[in-house]
């Protein structure tokens, strides 16, 4: 199935679940952000507008915020599947520019994990599936308190 008809499917999560991420959070006005969850699958969505403001060179959005919307949907995965993790390392390959205002998807998956370690795959894409970035991290298992769960 391709994007965006794969997200026809998918059940919006309750973005005022948890409001205090820096990258999803009600204080955050530059990145509309909308997550899906498949209640069938390991793996996990994000809807993704990045506005203006989120800019490195002119109309071109930031590396860097790129970097963190993968980071938490990457994050993510791992709650939802019940293995609260933090980000140990994190690769992102940036294919081609992603224009400002422009609509893109991510989906992220658990490829594998090895004792404490979740290694997460991500892929952001256009509704014409082209690709403009991909990410893989490792993250670690740890305990619920250690991140205020
Ligand atoms: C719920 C849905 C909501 C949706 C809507 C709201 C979303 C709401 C947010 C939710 C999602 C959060 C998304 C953002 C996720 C962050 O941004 S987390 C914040 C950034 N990351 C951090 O702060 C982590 C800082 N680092 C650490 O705390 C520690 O170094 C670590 C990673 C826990 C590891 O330390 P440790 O517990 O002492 O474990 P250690 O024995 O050193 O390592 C364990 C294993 O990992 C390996 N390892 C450790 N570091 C590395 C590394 N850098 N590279 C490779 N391997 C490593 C070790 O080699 C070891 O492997 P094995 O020997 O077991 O094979």
């Amino acid at each position: 199935m391709k994007i965006p008809d794969e997200f026809q499917h998918l059940t919006p999560y309750n973005m005022n679940s948890y409001t205090d991420s820096f990258v999803s959070g009600k204080q955050q006005k530059y990145i509309e952000l909308q997550y899906y969850r498949d209640e069938n699958s390991l793996k996990f969505y994000a809807r993704v507008l990045f506005h203006v403001e989120t800019q490195g060179a002119p109309g071109i959005v930031h590396g860097g915020a790129i970097a963190s919307v993968l980071d938490e949907t990457m994050g993510a995965v791992s709650f939802l599947n019940k293995m609260p993790a933090v980000t140990a390392s994190l690769t992102v390959n940036y294919h081609r520019p992603l224009p400002v205002e422009k609509t893109v998807y991510i989906i992220t998956q658990v490829e594998k994990t090895e004792g404490r370690k979740i290694y997460i795959i991500g892929k952001m894409v256009d509704k014409n599936q082209r690709l403009f970035a991909d990410s893989k991290g490792i993250f670690v298992k740890v305990p619920n308190e250690r991140i205020g769960l």
